[in-house]
């Protein structure tokens, strides 16, 4: 069990992805909000946070380069570990996995393309986690969500009062998230998340209720959205700072 005090974190920035969705020239990642990198704003929470220890950030070979130029120089980020990422999400969350300091705790794994994570979601993660072993940030749902079958066609209705819709971060013991990643790998699994995998190893997952600001850039208006959450924090915390 992790050490209750101060547990050893660190946590694995999956950013390897082709932003393919998102239509843009570039990586969505390294498309600016602010002026500043969307994987910049992601990096800043974690690394301000004094719980974390170390950042994993798994990014495409190709893009190191100007992962170094765009990012981590400008931005002065002193925890980080670059990790060359996969073909999938889980296999690159796997990749960086084998890179984490094998005396650690506690696993967070946090999409880079969430930008808006608040460290107050990032500690009860991780004090959550210390207690209930798995966890993951989720918020209740706001639309009605149907099953449907391959004919396109409405199965069934869940009760929506038991929906939650899923984010990251997603925060594991480390050993369990190591060993869950390994079976899945021997029993050819590929999930869309890492809960999924701690799920099928009979492991109860603890929901953190999150916030609705933390959304996924996937797609073109995602982008809107995060700007104008962005921009809206930005002026709050100027008001804060002023009074
Ligand atoms: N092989 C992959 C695929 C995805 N990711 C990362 O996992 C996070 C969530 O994935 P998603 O939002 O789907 O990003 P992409 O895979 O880049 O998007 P798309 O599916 O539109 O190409 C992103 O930060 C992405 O960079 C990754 O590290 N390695
Ligand atoms: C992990 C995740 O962000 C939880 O909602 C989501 O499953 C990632 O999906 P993606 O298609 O890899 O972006």
């Amino acid at each position: 069990m992790a050490n209750m005090e101060k547990p050893l974190t660190s946590v694995i920035i999956p950013a390897a992805g082709m932003g393919r969705r998102m239509n843009a020239p570039i990586n969505k990642q390294y498309l600016t909000i602010h002026g500043k990198p969307i994987l910049a704003h992601t990096l800043e929470v974690f690394e301000k946070c004094p719980l974390i220890n170390e950042i994993v950030l798994v990014i495409n070979q190709e893009e190191f380069s100007i992962c170094k130029l765009q990012v981590l120089k400008p931005y002065c980020f002193t925890k980080i570990k670059l990790v060359r990422g996969g073909d999938t999400r889980q296999e690159s969350v796997f990749r960086g996995l084998k890179a984490i300091n094998p005396k650690t705790d506690i696993v967070m794994v946090h999409d880079g393309a969430r930008p808006v994570i608040q460290e107050s979601v990032i500690v009860r993660s991780i004090y959550e986690t210390v207690e209930h072993r798995a966890t993951t940030v989720g918020v209740a749902a706001k639309n009605t969500i149907k099953v449907i079958g391959e004919d396109g066609f409405v199965e069934h209705t869940p009760n929506r009062d038991y929906l939650v819709e899923i984010q990251t971060p997603q925060t594991f013991e480390y050993g369990l998230l190591k060993e869950a990643h390994e079976q899945a790998v021997l029993q050819g699994i590929e999930g869309t998340d890492d809960a999924f995998l701690v799920e099928r190893q009979n492991v109860p997952v603890k929901i953190v209720i999150g916030h609705y600001t933390n959304i996924k850039i996937t797609t073109p208006e995602d982008l809107i959205i995060a700007e104008s959450i962005i921009k809206r924090l930005i002026k709050n915390d100027k008001k804060i700072r002023k009074n």
